[in-house]
């Protein structure tokens, strides 16, 4: 089932600056979607739609089949969004903000469960303003998945938490994805989209320019192996030497040129130190995407 589909979407501000330019895109029930982009690409501007806080200039969105414009009052409840920054009174412990926020919907969790999702339990009693500025992201997640969320938006969901605490937010988002929450995620993070996401898109400058699975998007991009090989031989393969003597292969078909490479030194007794042997990371295509498309 399709929870979200955005269709030619273009969002034009005031002053007519074209911030989306006709991006389409679809989120499956209980899928986690990425969007990814440089600065000003276009992520918030185009999230903002997809929750329902701005109508777009051309194209359209759905969400659980919906306008999420016109039809708010029929998708707010049934969608939860993870605010920058919470926005509460400093001064009210963190069970009472959850409380008043719990106030503001139809059936929410208990405050107990919702601190407890995100280990705050044993902050309850703590003033906001007290909180770390990991604390505090995590109270934004517990307002969020308050009202029990089919859709849950997140954004740069665990920005200034510790690894711990951001293992478990992982660990959290994973179980909220296998219950069927769908998930839209805009982040910087990119080893958090690699780790998370089902599928993913790269924005930049108003528009979609790489969409797919992790591996669809990264598998365009030459996978690496490098290692130090003894002065003077004649590799098999084509490959450049750093001053220092490590040697960097590049090739679109990793399992095949690794295969030859270790033949190649096994036949000769040539010792390849620190062997290393990867695929293009999120990371490295992103910035080649970035790159090209500017
Ligand atoms: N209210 C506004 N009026 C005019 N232009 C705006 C407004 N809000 C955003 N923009 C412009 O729209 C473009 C897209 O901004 P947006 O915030 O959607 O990007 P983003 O991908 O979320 O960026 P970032 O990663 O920096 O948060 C930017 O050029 C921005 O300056």
């Amino acid at each position: 089932m399709t929870v979200i589909e955005v269709s030619g979407l273009t969002r034009r501000y005031s002053g007519g600056f074209e911030a989306v330019r006709g991006i389409s895109f679809e989120v499956e029930r209980g899928e986690m979607f990425a969007l990814l982009g440089t600065n000003g690409a276009g992520k918030t501007s185009t999230v903002e739609v997809v929750e329902g806080l701005s109508s777009p200039a051309a194209g359209s969105v759905s969400v659980l089949g919906h306008d999420p414009f016109r039809e708010r009052s029929l998708v707010r409840p049934r969608i939860g969004v993870m605010l920058q920054e919470g926005g509460f009174p400093p001064d009210l412990t963190v069970a009472e903000a959850t409380k008043m926020w719990a106030g503001t919907l139809t059936s929410p969790r208990p405050v107990d469960e919702a601190l407890s999702l995100v280990d705050l339990t044993h902050r309850a009693s703590v003033r906001v303003k007290q909180l770390s500025g990991g604390e505090r992201r995590r109270l934004d997640l517990a307002l969020a998945l308050l009202g029990k969320p089919e859709v849950l938006f997140l954004d740069e969901p665990t920005t200034g938490l510790d690894p711990e605490s951001r293992r478990n937010t992982w660990e959290l988002i994973r179980a909220l994805l296998h219950e069927g929450v769908t998930v839209l995620l805009t982040t910087h993070y990119l080893e958090e989209a690699q780790t998370l996401a089902d599928r993913l898109a790269i924005m930049h400058r108003g528009r979609i320019v790489a969409q797919g699975t992790v591996s669809e998007v990264v598998d365009a991009y030459p996978s690496r192996i490098s290692f130090v090989a003894p002065r003077g031989v004649a590799l098999p393969v084509v490959a450049d030497t750093d001053a220092a003597g490590r040697v960097t292969v590049r090739t679109n078909n990793l399992q095949e040129t690794l295969h030859e490479l270790l033949a190649w030194a096994h036949v000769n007794s040539v010792e390849l130190s620190g062997l290393d042997a990867r695929s293009a990371s999120l990371e490295e295509a992103f910035l080649a995407i970035a790159e090209e498309a500017a």
